[in-house]
């Protein structure tokens, strides 16, 4: 399979189409006749960059290459996914599949990223309308997993197989929608509290300010980590859906919505609701609106991610998906030169590492270095299971020198030298880079204990044996500058 994808149309959400790809390994191809889309892609990518990769614990892929093309045939030759992102306009989707698959390979997909058309619309008059399936994703698209995968009638199975293994491996969750209806599943939402809360900006009920607090305070929130049905549940009490349901049913022929009637979107309407919004955020750009939304889902994802929950798990397992690649050792068997230093980390900056100098925060290099302690430790067979037994490793002392500094979206690496490893003592050596530039070195004492008694205590043989032979293969390597040096004493 090659991995070229096209990306026709490339505004909001193609840009967000053409970062998720690229930072995950594929080249990219660009077609759009705005003058400006260079540039304002450019600008996605550059967010994106700064928040995706630091998603992972594991870093992704090599980025691939960005291309902008002047015709769809030249965009399109060769690519094994084409991702239509054009305006809403079911007239201008038509022309657009109609010169596509003049000259797309046939085995290829084509997605379009149609807010609510059916696929069956969009499929009207193609050559071969199976190709084409809704495949809608959310905005920002680097960063958010929901792509809804419609096929429609005409589909053919092995194709949607196949699309949905693609956007799994460029870490989304695509949600086989099986019967197509209008605005998909997720839209039908989105569409309700739109029009919602266009009442109640036109009758004077709140401002777009209030409005947008009644959601972020309270159950955006809550939706965020476990939707509607899981969080009417526990709202339920201990009867659970039943008794919620019970109580809150006779809401419904209340006057508690307005759904079945929309507000007319009068010239009045839309000043009133473009100056609340100005007023409301007016003093950030697009561009920095976008840092902010990325930095706080990124913080929030990665919260998730750290109890494998919700959209976490998606994340969590595309991190699975990038450690299977086997850059990182797990065994002493994996290692290519048992002499060399042990590359123990290979992941991104993650934004919400950063602090108020603009760089990676101090305590973010222990982080660092205490992960690639742990990938050692596991490395020489203090495995989860010999953990469970009662044996471990604790940190006794820890000397960091931070050397130069990095920013969020940095890809960094952390080689590792045992300096010891016999008896209770394992005294490690810790590199982090990025590119050639060392970026920090951390020097750790660990000794090992039983975690019944909480004393030092000698590792069993599984430990000892595979540590004593890393750290006889590490002693011809010469000691690293600055190993053993205090605080104030360059070394
Ligand atoms: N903005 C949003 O929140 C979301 C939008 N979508 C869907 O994504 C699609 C694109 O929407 P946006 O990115 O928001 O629109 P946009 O207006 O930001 O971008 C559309 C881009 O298409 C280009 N374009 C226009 N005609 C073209 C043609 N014939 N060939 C190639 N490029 C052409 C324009 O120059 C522009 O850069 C729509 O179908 C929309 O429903 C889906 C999810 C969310
Ligand atoms: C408003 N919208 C219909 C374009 C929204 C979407 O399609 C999805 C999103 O990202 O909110």
């Amino acid at each position: 399979m090659t991995r070229i994808a096209t990306i026709i149309g490339g505004g909001v959400i193609g840009g967000g189409w053409a970062a998720r790809f690229l930072l995950n390994g594929w080249d990219v191809r660009v077609f759009d006749p705005d003058p400006e889309a260079a540039r304002k892609i450019g600008e996605v990518l550059d967010n994106a960059r700064a928040s995706l990769p630091g998603l992972y614990d594991m870093a992704l892929p090599d980025e691939g290459t960005l291309t902008f093309h002047d015709t769809i045939k030249e965009a399109v030759a060769g690519a094994s996914w084409v991702q239509e992102s054009v305006p809403e306009r079911l007239e201008i989707k038509h022309r657009v599949f109609a010169e596509v698959q003049a000259h797309l390979d046939a085995e290829a997909v084509i997605g379009s990223s149609t807010s609510g058309f059916k696929p069956s619309q969009l499929q009207q008059g193609a050559k071969d309308p199976s190709q084409i399936v809704v495949t809608h994703p959310f905005n920002p698209v680097y960063l958010l997993p929901l792509v809804e995968l419609v096929p429609g009638e005409a589909h053919d199975a092995r194709a949607v197989a196949w699309a949905q293994k693609v956007l799994e491996s460029i870490g989304m969750y695509p949600l086989h929608v099986k019967k197509e209806i209008d605005a998909h599943i997720a839209d039908r939402f989105l569409e309700a509290v739109w029009r919602e809360a266009l009442w109640l900006v036109r009758d004077g009920v709140a401002t777009t300010q209030e409005i947008d607090e009644a959601i972020r305070m309270g159950f955006g929130l809550r939706w965020a980590q476990m939707g509607l049905f899981e969080t009417y549940r526990i709202a339920g009490g201990e009867a659970g859906m039943r008794h919620f349901i019970e109580q809150f049913g006779p809401c419904l022929s209340w006057p508690w919505t307005k759904l079945m009637d929309v507000p007319e979107l009068t010239e009045d309407l839309i000043d009133q609701i473009a100056d609340q919004s100005d007023a409301q955020s007016g003093q950030y750009s697009i561009r920095e609106l976008e840092r902010h939304r990325d930095a706080n889902l990124v913080g929030m994802m990665r919260s998730l991610k750290a109890r494998d929950w919700g959209a976490g798990a998606v994340m969590a397992q595309h991190d699975r998906a990038l450690a299977a690649r086997g850059a990182i050792a797990e065994t002493l068997e994996d290692l290519a030169d048992l002499g060399a230093p042990v590359l123990t980390v290979d992941r991104a900056v993650p934004i919400d590492w950063t602090d108020y100098n603009g760089h990676m925060n101090e305590a973010r290099y222990l982080q660092a270095f205490g992960d690639a302690t742990d990938r050692l430790m596991l490395i020489v067979g203090c495995t989860p299971d010999y953990i469970e037994q009662g044996g471990s490793y604790f940190t006794a002392e820890t000397h960091i020198r931070h050397l130069d500094e990095v920013h969020a979206g940095a890809r960094i690496r952390i080689e590792s030298q045992v300096l010891e490893g016999a008896g209770k003592k394992m005294h490690l050596f810790h590199r982090m880079f990025e590119g050639d530039r060392l970026l920090a070195t951390g020097e750790h004492m660990l000794i090992h204990v039983s975690l019944e008694t909480r004393r030092a205590s000698d590792p069993a043989p599984s430990v000892a044996d595979p540590l004593a032979r890393l750290a006889a293969a590490h002693a011809a390597l010469p000691q690293p500058d600055g190993a053993g040096a205090a605080v104030g004493k360059r070394g």
